[in-house]
This record gives structure tokens, sequence and C-alpha cells, in this order.
């Protein structure tokens, strides 16, 4: 019997714009419906890509090799988890894809996009997500709710204006890839933001 390739789902946004919070009410939804599947986030997703998210969070380094540095993450956990999941019919979930790195590295940091846009095509020329919830809000939102009391790692601790450029980043990544991205008003309430994500993943469901 031929196995149905698993869907690809991925979150993006600048950090605290919620991302995590519906990645649980997510999986539950679609357990709830039946569907097998696998969560996991980026940089990291593997024992390796966890080593190299620590390096890549907390050491200064070259903006390319930290572009380089996601996307090893990324060839890692592709292998490793997201790839087999497909294969095998469950639904995969990650906390942050190739977006981030256009949005962080090519927004935030100013690195060149066809530089991404090559290492993109290398890392992965046949896969890409079949839907990217994108939790928008303006960064002081974003940053009214990461709590105050953590230690903030190397991105966290960036100033406004690289908010800001990884935000348009992100909304130029919607408008460029239209069929795949829903942009979420991360501004509104939790409740109202799940009947949304729910209407999204029936839409899904009913393909
Ligand atoms: N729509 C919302 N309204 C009010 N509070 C929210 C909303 N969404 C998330 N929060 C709260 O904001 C905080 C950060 O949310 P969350 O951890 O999901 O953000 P995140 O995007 O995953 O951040 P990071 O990328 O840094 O992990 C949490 O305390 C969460 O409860
Ligand atoms: C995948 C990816 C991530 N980042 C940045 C974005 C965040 O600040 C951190 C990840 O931490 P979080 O727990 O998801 O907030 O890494 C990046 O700059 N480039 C990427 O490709």
């Amino acid at each position: 019997m031929t196995q149905h390739r698993g869907k690809f789902i991925t979150f993006e946004g600048i950090d605290g714009a919620g991302k995590s919070t519906h990645i649980a009410f997510v999986g539950d939804y679609l357990k709830n419906k039946g569907i097998k599947l696998v969560s996991s986030r980026e940089p990291g997703g593997t024992p390796l890509g966890e080593k190299l998210r620590d390096l890549v969070l907390h050491e200064k380094m070259h903006l390319e090799t930290e572009a380089l540095l996601m996307f090893a993450s990324r060839r890692e956990h592709i292998a490793q988890v997201i790839e087999p999941a497909l294969h095998s019919g469950a639904w995969a979930i990650s906390d942050r894809f190739t977006d981030a790195s256009f949005a962080y590295q090519g927004g935030g940091r100013g690195m060149d996009l066809a530089k991404l846009e090559a290492l993109e095509q290398w890392v992965h020329p046949h896969l890409q997500p079949d839907l990217t919830l994108l939790f928008d809000v303006p960064l002081e939102v974003a940053r009214a709710r990461l709590d105050a009391t953590r230690s903030l790692d190397k991105f966290e601790q960036e100033k406004a204006d690289f908010f800001a450029a990884t935000r348009n980043e992100y909304l130029r990544r919607a408008t460029q890839f239209p069929a795949r991205f829903r942009v979420i008003d991360s501004t509104q309430s939790i409740p109202d933001i799940q009947l949304r994500i729910a209407g999204i993943l029936d839409e899904m469901l009913a393909l």
C-alpha cells in the first residue's frame, strides 16, 4: 500500500511573537484528528543540531558563519527527522525553518539574499513547507512578552532596528510565497488566534 506523504508545517515570527504557545495547540489539534506527527525546532532538532544551536545562539561569529551553521543544523534536521517523518506518512512540525534564516541573517544581519537562496537550493531543493504560520507582531508587543527574568540569547539582545528588519523580511517572504504562508496577527487574544489556526488546519485536512 503506498504511504501518503505527510504535511510539513513551520512556525515563524520574531522572538516573543507567540510561536511556542501555538505549537502545542496545533500538535494537540492534529493528534485529536488522528494525525501522527513529529515536532522539532531549529536551530536544533537533532543531537548534533542542538550542539550547533548552543554555539550559534551564544557565540559571536561572522554573519556568514552563522548562516552556514543554521543550514548545517537544518541539513541534519531534514535528513534525520523531517524527511523520515514525511515519508512515513506522519506530519512534521518545525518551530522555525529556512524563512528564519532569511529573516534573521538576511533581514536582521543584512546578508546577501542571493547567498541564502543558494543555500536554500543546495540544502533542500525539493522540500518546502506545505504551510508556514507567520506570527506577526510589532517589536514592542514581542518584547513585552519575553520573560524579563530569563537571560537573553545573542539574538534576543539585538536592538529594535534589527527586529524591524527581521519582521520586514518575514513579511517579504510571505508575499513571495503566498500559497504556503498564512500571516497571523499575533496581537489578538490566544483564543482568537487559535480559532484562526483551527480554520487553516481544517482547510488543510480537507485537501
Ligand atoms: N496572543 C497572545 N496574547 C498574549 N500573550 C501571549 C500571546 N501569545 C503568546 N503570549 C505569551 O507571550 C510569551 C511568549 O510566547 P511564546 O513563548 O509562545 O513566544 P515565541 O514566539 O515562541 O518566543 P521565542 O521565539 O523567543 O521562543 C508567553 O508568556 C506567552 O504566554
Ligand atoms: C532557524 C533560525 C533561527 N534563528 C534565530 C531566531 C531565534 O532568535 C533563535 C532561535 O531561538 P528560539 O528558541 O526559536 O527563539 O535563532 C536564526 O537567526 N536563523 C535561523 O535560521
